[in-house]
Formats: structure tokens, sequence, C-alpha cells
């Protein structure tokens, strides 16, 4: 970058488009001359915009609110997952590059370019401020969900004798804590952690791979992409409206997930409370912590095993995901049922484990994705779950249902987790907040 250059990261947000005759935000786009351009660029890009066009334009999910988006919000079919490594000790840096990210990430969700006219209006001898691939693609339900992780308050499982770089360590709430280790797992460093994290879902992969991507460059010299992990199919519903999906061993998968409207279950085992914390961190309260798992999933043998054993596992059915001995997937699983002396849903299967009955109440919101990610040079697929979930205390909730899973799950034989983190994820954004203003003010 030479000094006539304007560096995109200080580009102002609001200034108006340097060269009109280029300008098109990425909404206008769907409709009139820009429809020919999409087409233009080819058959995948053909099927987006035609999707996009028969689509209303109101694809669009609210940025800021209550909670963030992203957590009750339907889940949306796509993900890029990206956790970053803060490379500056500059706390200005640091809230320079939120405040900038808040105003890009706001304008993408609503279909917009990171910066008006940022894609090509800003000159010819200028780095486009947005990179352009999702020029015409509008908002297809896009949301950004922001969260820290340990490394930013000071020592953490990536950097133990890490200092408080930002004066935040006071602040950091007690229930953000890495995981502990758990029995069978695998866990790569460079698959795992990270000081930021920003979840992108999406109904379209363009849309959610253009926001990572914009913020990873708009972060540079101040954050940088640790790992990423795309998705698709979610594995849950997190509204009522919505249908099960199946995840890769081909059963449904969110039966039993918290949802949207369930308000008081939510409030119980997903918000944090101004209650859970000192005052130093009330900056969490009305936010979650999320535990992101890469699990792989070992397809092949799966596939070998019988239909009965792959129920047995998981114990439900695979055609319509009843409970063992029941018919309607919503139907109660009655765990107290017997064949002869053998319990219906077996001892070590999955839903016995995870259910809130055999962990004095606990409760998760699930809202993970299918992942494969080519083959892994023997022959397999690199292919399993992106677990996500949200919960209000890691260790009261996730931690001792994962500890009961990876000790008697029958499923454990078939899984490798080989990636973990965890974040706060922080309230909703009031009018003109910036992404961690609670955290740093
Ligand atoms: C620690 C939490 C969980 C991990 C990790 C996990 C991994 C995992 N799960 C499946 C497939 C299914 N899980 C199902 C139910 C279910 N799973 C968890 C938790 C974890 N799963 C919970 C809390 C529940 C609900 C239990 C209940 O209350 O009944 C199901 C059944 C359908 C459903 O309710 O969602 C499936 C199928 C895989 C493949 C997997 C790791 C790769
Ligand atoms: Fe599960």
């Amino acid at each position: 970058m030479n000094d006539r250059t304007p560096d995109p990261r200080d580009i102002d947000t609001d200034a108006p488009p340097r060269s009109p005759r280029r300008g098109f935000s990425r909404r206008a786009v769907i409709g009139g001359a820009g429809a020919g351009l999409v087409v233009a660029a080819g058959g995948v890009a053909l099927g987006r915009a035609s999707a996009s066009s028969q689509s209303p334009p109101a694809q669009v999910v609210e940025f800021r609110g209550e909670h963030q988006a992203g957590i009750t919000t339907a889940a949306q079919d796509r993900l890029h997952f990206a956790s970053f490594d803060v490379v500056t000790d500059s706390r200005d840096d640091l809230i320079a590059m939120l405040r900038r990210w808040t105003s890009a990430a706001e304008r993408m969700t609503r279909g917009e370019e990171t910066v008006d006219d940022g894609a090509t209006g800003l000159g010819d001898y200028t780095p486009p401020a947005d990179t352009g691939e999702a020029l015409g693609l509008g908002a297809a339900n896009l949301t950004l969900t922001i969260g820290f992780g340990p490394g930013l308050f000071g020592p953490s499982a990536a950097d133990p004798d890490r200092p408080d770089r930002f004066g935040i360590g006071d602040r950091k709430p007690a229930a953000l804590q890495d995981l502990p280790g758990f029995a069978a797992e695998k866990i790569e460093p460079a698959r795992s952690y990270g000081d930021i994290c920003i979840q992108a879902c999406a109904d379209d992969p363009q849309v959610a791979v253009h926001a990572i991507r914009n913020l990873a460059r708009m972060a540079f010299g101040v954050a940088a992409v640790r790992w990423s992990q795309l998705g698709f199919g979610r594995t849950s519903s997190t509204t009522q409206s919505q249908s099960t999906p199946r995840n890769l061993f081909g059963f449904k998968d969110g039966t039993n997930n918290l949802r949207a409207e369930d308000t008081e279950l939510l409030d119980r085992w997903v918000w944090v409370g101004a209650e859970d914390n000192p005052p130093a961190a009330h900056w969490m309260t009305g936010g979650t912590y999320l535990v992101a798992r890469r699990i792989r999933m070992d397809i092949e043998p799966w596939d070998r095993a019988h239909l009965l054993e792959q129920e047995q596992i998981i114990g439900r059915t695979k055609a319509a995901g009843a409970p063992l001995g029941q018919t309607d997937e919503f139907d109660t699983p009655d765990f107290a049922v017997t064949s002869g002396r053998t319990p219906v849903i077996p001892r070590d299967a999955h839903i016995r484990l995870a259910h809130p009955d055999n962990l004095g109440g606990v409760r998760i919101l699930r809202r993970g994705y299918n992942f494969t990610d080519g083959s892994d040079g023997f022959g397999h697929l690199d292919a399993g779950l992106f677990f996500i979930a949200f919960n209000r205390d890691t260790g009261r909730q996730f931690v001792p249902m994962q500890h009961a899973l990876s000790r008697k799950d029958a499923m454990t034989e078939y899984l490798i987790p080989n990636g973990s983190s965890v974040f706060a994820i922080p309230p909703g954004l009031g009018p003109d907040e910036w992404w961690g203003q609670r955290l740093f003010d």
C-alpha cells in the first residue's frame, strides 16, 4: 500500500460514495441491471440470483436487540465460523477494529457492502473495501454473532503465560473457563481456542463466507484467523416452525432442543442473569456462553453398522426419529420401559445420557452444523458435526453433559472430537452501540 492509497480500514463508513456511476448496493443489484451482471457470471451464480429474486427482499435478521442474533434465530442452512487471535497489545487498536467490525457487520446483515460502494466505487487505485462476491446475493438471513475467548482476558489454554494485555482481566466472568479434558478426544490446538469468534450463519454459503472474509480483511494487523470451519445442513431446530433436519449419521437431530418460543427455559438455561456475576462482569447480562466442538464422525464404520445397532446407539428410530418404544418424533422418551429385563432405550444410548432427567434437569441450546472437509488421505471422509451449544454456565451445563457422554455414550466409538473452544457471547447491541462496548467502557 503506498501513501496515496487509503487503508480500507480507515474509510469513513458514513462518507458518500466517491464514484456514484458505479454505485449499487447488494440488494439493488437483485432487481435491475445487476441481475444480468450476476447471470453473466455463470451457472452457480445464476441459481443463486434466481433464488434470491424469487424470495422476498426481507431476508434480513435484525442485527440489534436484547440478545445477539444467531442464537435463537431460526437456524439458517449454512455456517462459516471463525476464531481469531488478537495480535496486537494495543487496546485502542482493538477497540477501533471492533467499531469498524460493528459497522460492517450491521451493513452486511442488511445485504449491503461493508461500506457504501466499497466493492467498486472507491476509485481505480484503491483496494476495494468490500471484496464483492456477495454483490447481488441479498442478505440471505445473515447473522453475525461475536464472542470473546478466555485468552482475551489473560492466561488461557492457548497461551498459559499470556498477560492481561487490554486491562480487562478483572472483568472476566467466572463462567468463562477453558473446557477440561474429556475421555476419547484428540484436541488439536490449530482447530481450537481463540480470543474472538464470529459465527456467520446464512441461507447462502457465499454470503456467510463473504462476511467472515471481509471481517478478517478488516482485522489486518489487529486480529488474525486462528481457525475457521464451514458447515452445511443445520443439525438443530431452534424455532417451533422448523422441521427437524438430519445429521451425517442419517438421524433427525434437534428434536428435543430448546427453541426460541421456550422463553422461560431460555431464561433459565441460556441467558446470563445479573445475579450470575459481580458488577465487573455485568457486561455479560443478557449474554450467553458458546461451546464449539469439531466432532469428526467415523462415517465408514457407521455405514457398516446394522440399522438396529444404529438406532440403539442413538435411542431413537431412524425413520421417524421417535424414542425407541414409541411412534412419534415428539413422544416423550420413557426410559423405564423394558423388554424382558433389558431397557428398550439402552443404558448407553445417546439420548438417555444427554436427557435432562439423567442430568439433574440440565439443558443446553444446540445449534450445530454438518461438515465435510474432503477426505483424509486414507480414503475416509473428514466429516462430522460442528457442534455448537449455548448455555448460561458451561461448567454446570455442557461440562457434566459431555462428561456423561464421554464416559458411557455408545456413539463415542464412532466419534473423534478434535476441536474445542469456548467464548463469552455478550448481549445484543442497543442503538449506536459497538461490539464489546460494555466490556471496554
Ligand atoms: C455434550 C452435548 C452433546 C454432544 C457433544 C452431542 C453430540 C452429538 N449428538 C448427535 C446426535 C444426536 N443427538 C441427539 C440428542 C441430544 N444430544 C445432546 C447433546 C449432545 N450431543 C442432547 C442434549 C440431546 C437431547 C437429549 C434429549 O433430551 O432427548 C439426537 C436425538 C434427537 C434430538 O433430540 O436432537 C441425535 C440424533 C451426534 C451425531 C453427535 C456428535 C457427532
Ligand atoms: Fe447429541
